[in-house]
């Protein structure tokens, strides 16, 4: 069943497919860029980068989201990403490409195991294993409900809530934060649920949800990309649920320690899904985070969970933000 680095980042290029938001020439950046990679050997991947949080450190979701293109390239078509599980090992850097080295670990006759390795400096920074199978039928088939939200089209965008906030009276270095999120160019849309309990202005529950969906046309006809745009997606805001019921303390490191996905059903990634995002528990400067993405028409599409590390300061009294 092993192929050799074929192409899994070719998005449905047949012009507008049924009902899709955009045309061809607005292709997401996520295939035509952010995980298309550049096939140097048999198994051996080089991956640029884009986004680069505010940390300095390469986006996990990136380095995830490469690491399973890289692993899909190796397996026949009709085997689906079941599930995903990675450690993040070093911190990556965002001044050189990263190298995904792939090993075919098995192939069985359903399911089939390949483990990538993702290298800096000739060290690696994640070592991630994934595994496809062949699509089968099954009696047993449950799932949670969907949680009751409103909908994308009566949300704002983060964009828009971040122009709201610019119009408080906020310091100078508040707005500068401000300013340089809105100037950030980031992948995919995001539309929090609650943007106060989003952005930690209010104390709550770990508990946090939001719409998101990749920015520009991918297709459908390719479940393997989703997956790795899902994947991309899963690492964005996820660990900063465990912050949401403490307000008075703001973020002096965090890490993504460890990832875990799990993909359930077909779904788009350039279609609206929510994020429902929680943390069952945190110690030890560590916190789990856990996430469910949802289709909007209330089939749960992907389960994740993620441990990072969390080293944290107190906010300042009077901070505006
Ligand atoms: C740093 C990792 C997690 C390993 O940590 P450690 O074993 O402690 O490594 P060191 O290199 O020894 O230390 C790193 C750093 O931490 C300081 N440190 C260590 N222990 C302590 C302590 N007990 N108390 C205080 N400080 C401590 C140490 O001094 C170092 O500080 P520095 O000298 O200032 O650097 C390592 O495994 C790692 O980095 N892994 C990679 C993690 C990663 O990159 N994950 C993916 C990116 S994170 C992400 O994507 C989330 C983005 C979220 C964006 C969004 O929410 O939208």
């Amino acid at each position: 069943a092993a192929t050799s680095g074929k192409s899994i980042t070719s998005a449905d290029d047949s012009s507008e497919s049924s009902g899709a938001r955009y045309p061809q020439d607005l292709r997401s950046v996520l295939v035509t860029s952010v995980l298309n990679l550049e096939q140097l050997d048999i198994d051996l991947y080089r991956g640029t980068h884009h986004w680069v949080p505010s940390t300095q450190r390469l986006f996990g979701g990136q380095i995830i989201g490469q690491a399973l293109v890289a692993a899909a390239k190796s397996v026949s078509d009709d085997l689906y990403a079941h599930s995903l599980h990675c450690y993040f090992v070093r911190a990556g850097d965002p001044k050189v490409p990263v190298l995904y080295q792939v090993d075919r670990t098995r192939d069985g006759r359903s399911f089939t195991v390949r483990s990538v390795k993702a290298i800096q400096h000739g060290q690696p920074i994640l070592i991630c294993q994934a595994s496809f199978q062949l699509l089968q039928p099954s009696p047993l088939q449950h799932q949670f409900p969907m949680p009751v939200v409103p909908q994308p089209e009566d949300l704002p965008t983060v964009e828009e809530i971040i122009q709201r906030y610019l119009r408080y009276d906020l310091t100078e270095s508040a707005k500068q934060g401000l300013n340089k999120l809105l100037a950030t160019e980031v992948p995919i849309e995001v539309k929090p649920v609650s943007p106060a309990q989003f952005y930690r202005h209010v104390s709550g529950q770990p508990r946090r949800l939001f719409w998101a969906r990749a920015r520009g046309h991918i297709g459908e006809g390719n479940m393997k990309l989703h997956c790795c745009v899902a994947a991309y997606v899963s690492d964005f805001a996820l660990l900063g649920t465990v912050l949401l019921p403490y307000p008075k303390y703001k973020a002096r490191f965090t890490a993504s320690l460890d990832h875990a996905m799990w993909f359930h059903s077909t779904f788009r990634s350039d279609e609206w899904m929510l994020y429902e995002c929680d943390s069952p528990w945190a110690g030890s400067s560590r916190g789990l985070a856990q996430g469910r993405l949802w289709r909007r028409d209330g089939v749960l599409a992907a389960s994740c969970s993620q441990e990072g590390v969390l080293r944290v300061k107190p906010v300042p009294e009077n901070s505006k933000l």
